[in-house]
């Protein structure tokens, strides 16, 4: 029997051979190369941003803006992506994590739009992508990274969506979660590596899955510990190990106000 991964990559599949029919990939990448040198459009450094606070000694938090999940269900029902984005940024997001996956997290591409027109905040196209077509969409919408996972993707298109989104202007967040990926995710270009606590095909959940990788990981990647980040202890626990970049959604979408539990959870 199939996991919600393996569904979740088969939808992803039928939605790329359907968008391929009402709009080609050659008419997709003129917009997405002309839009580097749009001026709303135009990347805005992902992974500077995320290295500028950590230079500074802060934490380097990409808040997410997701609705709902597979393992949780509905999260937030005033769900108004502009207004938390905003939000986020007065309270030291340095980057946005913007769900554009409908079926199983009520995500929109019109959400990160909305999202990144409301802030100057950089943000990431928050999705499965098993196709380059899925790159050039990203940019179209404005997104300065993507998300690549490594169990989602074979190894030669992963290398060739991470080329692609680097020529495009973006940057991309790698993520593995067991240790066969992290080969494979140190062969791309990419700093920024993200270690997801989350099985996504259980939905076991555990931080020692950040730590137990920080050993095998080299200096010049910026490790992104990724899901059930919930509490100050929780961060405290990851920056004591050397860890200072963080993306956080669930804890953020159940609160009243988003921005000040990232600020709640990331004051120290
Ligand atoms: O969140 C899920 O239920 C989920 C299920 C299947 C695949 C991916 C899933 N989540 C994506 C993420 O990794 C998280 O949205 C992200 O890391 C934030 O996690 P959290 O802070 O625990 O909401």
């Amino acid at each position: 029997m199939s996991d919600i991964l393996e569904k979740i990559l088969s939808v992803k599949h039928d939605e790329v051979a359907a968008a391929q029919k009402q709009r080609s990939l050659a008419s997709l990448r003129n917009d997405a190369e002309a839009s580097r040198s749009d001026a709303v459009l135009g990347p805005r450094g992902f992974a500077n941003a995320m290295r500028d606070r950590i230079a500074r000694g802060d934490a380097a938090v990409i808040a997410e803006i997701k609705k709902a999940s597979p393992s949780k269900g509905l999260l937030r029902a005033d769900f108004r992506p502009a207004e938390i984005a905003a939000n986020y940024a007065e309270h030291g997001a340095a980057c946005l994590s913007v769900l554009t996956d409908q079926p199983f997290f009520q995500g929109h591409p019109d959400y990160l739009q909305a999202a990144r027109a409301a802030c100057v905040l950089p943000a990431l196209r928050k999705d499965f992508l098993v196709d380059l077509y899925q790159v050039y969409e990203a940019r179209c919408w404005g997104a300065d990274a993507i998300l690549l996972i490594v169990a989602a993707l074979d190894h030669g298109l992963m290398a060739e969506m991470e080329a692609c989104a680097l020529e495009l202007g973006m940057d991309v967040l790698v993520e593995i979660h067991d240790g066969q990926e992290l080969d494979a995710a140190l062969r791309l270009e990419t700093p920024l590596l993200g270690v997801n606590n989350r099985n996504l095909r259980t939905f076991e959940m555990s931080l020692d899955t950040t730590l137990g990788f920080l050993g095998a990981i080299p200096q010049d990647r910026v490790v992104v510990t990724e899901s059930g980040i919930h509490t100050p202890a929780d961060v405290a626990k990851m920056r004591g190990a050397g860890v200072n970049a963080f993306l956080v959604g669930e804890a953020f979408m159940r609160a009243d106000d988003p921005g000040a539990e990232l600020a709640r959870l990331f004051r120290a």
